[in-house]
């Protein structure tokens, strides 16, 4: 990757972008597959692994653990071991990495210790501490940085947490829950959970590792302690991630085609196909000569949204970017929890495109937008790789926008900035 300007004049399409992409991996994905490899009976295979800063981490958090990951080629290997002895866990951004690494820090003989971005310090950890004492690990405090003194074995059992700040919550104590002397049972007390479909996700991965997991009751999941099957997990492309591509298409008008999109999945991006359909575009599953995918066609015409996207937050930056684009009024719902994440998205997208001459109204728990002519400026990021979609779709739309930090996309996608040029110019 060369070195880019900063602020960064993002690509504007000023032309009908007509483009089949590949994309890489889903994060969400690769983090679970690495970290159930790791406590696996055997070595697994995380095929087409997501390579980006947050699953970097966690191969370095896990390796540093005792279950070294090969990251050298395409298909990493993992290969899990005895965690005997102290570590350093480097959290980054990555909330999977802070969230999901502490639970099974917990199974390690030896003192494990975490930090991260100045950022991530500030971002919800405390319930999880606290429900790992309850479970009997031995961590003092309730946010970064912090220390897991392991003990080689965690009691497990019972726990109620308040994750209406993160589902991320639900899935770390879940993802550990089978080396759990008694596995762990998991209630949730509080306002609604987040991101639900990516509880689904672990749910599934945790299933197809053989162990067995009960989430018939709402608000409530059971582990049973037992073993966790090796997998070999061939990573989905990140559907999340597709959002600034496909809206791509709409803003130009153009066609873009995701190959490999999944026709079932747990990925909460799949959302995407019905927001997209509801703003105007056409959207299809397509089967041709360059391989099977998803094909969205912009109208021309943006409509705006009405949308709750509580189970789906990590989209809010790119469709507040096409709303702000949008002919219409718009309103994003349920989404206060995403002041909780690589900063305070509400905030920040309030500030940001309403500096670009959008009319934005931030609310407690989401946005409203109204249609005003957009200008040029500098749309600031705040580290947030989605921050930085938000303000590419927006560039490829308005002359004259700059991206501070754009970089901060290598989060989950290595060369954001030299793919995206690359389809527009
Ligand atoms: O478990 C996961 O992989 C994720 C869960 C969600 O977190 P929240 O529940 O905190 O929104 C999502 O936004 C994040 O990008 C990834
Ligand atoms: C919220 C997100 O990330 P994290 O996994 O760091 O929580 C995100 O990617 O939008």
């Amino acid at each position: 990757m060369t070195d880019l300007p900063d602020p960064w004049p993002a690509p504007r399409a000023d032309h009908p972008v007509d483009a089949i992409v590949t994309l890489p991996g889903s994060k969400s994905l690769t983090n679970r597959a690495l970290l159930l490899a790791a406590i696996a009976d055997g070595p697994s295979v995380v095929r087409r692994a997501l390579r980006s800063r947050d699953t970097s981490l966690m191969a370095a958090a896990l390796t540093a653990l005792g279950s070294p990951v090969d990251a050298s080629g395409d298909d990493w290997t993992v290969t899990p071991g005895a965690f005997d002895r102290d570590a350093a866990v480097d959290c980054g951004l990555a909330g999977t990495v802070m969230r999901f690494v502490p639970p099974v820090a917990g199974l390690a003989r030896g003192t494990v210790s975490f930090d991260g971005d100045p950022h991530m310090r500030k971002r919800p950890i405390g319930e999880i501490l606290g429900a790992l004492r309850s479970l009997g690990v031995d961590v003092p405090g309730d946010a970064l940085p912090f220390t897991v003194r392991g003990t080689g074995s965690v009691r497990g059992g019972t726990v109620v947490v308040d994750a209406s700040a993160s589902s991320q919550f639900i899935s770390a104590l879940l993802l550990a829950g089978a080396r759990y002397d008694e596995g762990v049972d998991v209630r949730h007390d509080g306002k609604p959970v987040p991101s639900l479909p990516h509880i689904d996700m672990t749910v599934a991965m945790l299933r197809e590792h053989g162990v067995d997991v009960d989430d018939s009751e709402a608000n409530r999941w059971s582990v049973a302690p037992g073993p966790i099957k090796p997998v070999d997990h061939l990573i989905e492309p990140d559907l999340s991630n597709a959002a600034p591509f496909l809206a791509l298409a709409a803003v130009s008008g153009g066609t873009v085609t995701v190959r490999d999109w999944p026709r079932r999945t747990t990925q909460a991006g799949d959302a995407l196909r019905d927001i997209l359909t509801a703003m105007g575009c056409e959207v299809g599953f397509v089967d041709g000569p360059d391989g099977s995918g998803l094909r969205v066609t912009g109208s021309g015409t943006l409509l705006g949204i009405d949308a709750d996207l509580h189970d789906v937050g990590e989209l809010t930056p790119a469709v507040a970017a096409l709303c702000a684009l949008a002919d219409g009024p718009s309103h994003l719902r349920g989404i206060g929890h995403i002041r909780g994440h690589e900063t305070d998205r509400l905030a920040a997208l309030a500030t940001e495109l309403g500096a670009l001459g959008a009319d934005v109204t931030e609310h407690e728990d989401g946005l409203s937008l109204v249609p005003a002519p957009l200008h040029g400026g500098v749309f600031r990021t705040y580290a947030d790789h989605r921050m930085a979609h938000a303000g590419v779709i927006v560039g490829a739309a308005v002359d004259g926008v700059l991206v501070e930090n754009v970089a901060t996309t290598s989060k989950t996608f290595p060369d954001f900035a030299g793919f995206w040029s690359g389809l527009i110019e």
